[in-house]
């Protein structure tokens, strides 16, 4: 669909000079695309399937969440919120999980002083989102796994915390995929709990819980066992 409108709208614009729609302006965009989008949600998927081994209790209100409301039936759109503790629980993962915690690099187009500081123009910068995600004044206890910090008082998903998130950044660059990226990791997540049991290979010995820091922040390689429900 997106190589469809591309074509389309580069069809309008051939009498352009200088137009930005060239088929090398195609080609990165596609190629960015897949590189965006793959690995940062199977990335996701990984860190939640580890919080799911750390914390059974919190597995089984899922299942139960997604049992009464969906029965059988195929997890939609629709049906999203009615499965707060889903969307919490995804949340919460993102925030811990944390696979972006440098964001990516800007640059500055020009000199400017923030704060006393001079950031020179093509400094490279990195907008750290770890610096709010693990945050003690945002998220109380930062470091413990808590998907009810973004349940309100009406059970609903919601709340101040939840306001304040910002895995997939802020401002005019931020992520594009985040729609997309969401309605991926709910409906996998979802599905998956609906059919499988989520357990540790050893339950005597969990996977660890410490990332590793490159451009993004990657569990450890670990087995897990998915039992049919
Ligand atoms: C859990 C999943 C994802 C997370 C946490 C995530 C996070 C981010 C972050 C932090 C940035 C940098 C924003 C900035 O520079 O301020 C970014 C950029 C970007 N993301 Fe995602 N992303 C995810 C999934 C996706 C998906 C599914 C797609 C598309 C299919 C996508 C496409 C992009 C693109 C094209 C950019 C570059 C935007 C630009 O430079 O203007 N992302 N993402």
């Amino acid at each position: 669909d997106y190589i469809d409108a591309y074509l389309l709208e580069q069809k309008q614009r051939t009498t352009e000079v200088n137009t930005t729609f060239t088929d090398e302006q195609l080609a990165g965009s596609v190629r960015d695309f897949f590189a965006a989008g793959t690995e940062t949600t199977s990335l996701t998927l990984r860190w939640a399937l580890l919080y799911l081994m750390h914390h059974p209790e919190i597995k089984q209100k899922l299942q139960t969440e997604i049992d009464t409301v969906l029965g059988g039936d195929k997890p939609t759109m629709e049906i999203k919120d009615r499965l707060p503790m889903v969307d919490a629980f995804l949340l919460e993962v993102q925030r811990l999980g944390n696979i972006l915690p440098l964001n990516l690099p800007h640059t500055t187009k020009e000199d400017f002083w923030y704060q006393g500081y001079l950031f020179p123009k093509n400094a490279i910068m990195f907008f750290m989102i770890d610096s709010v995600l693990s945050d003690p004044a945002i998220f109380p206890e930062p470091l413990k796994f808590n998907p009810e910090r973004f349940i309100d008082a009406d059970g609903q998903f919601g709340g101040e915390q939840k306001d304040k998130m910002i895995p997939f950044s802020t401002g005019r660059r931020m992520c594009p995929g985040e729609p997309l990226a969401k309605m991926e990791l709910y409906l996998f997540l979802t599905r998956l709990l609906q059919r499988f049991d989520v357990e540790p290979e050893d339950p005597k010995r969990l996977p660890s819980l410490e990332g590793t820091l490159g451009i993004t922040n990657m569990p450890e390689t670990f087995n897990v066992r998915l039992i049919k429900r």
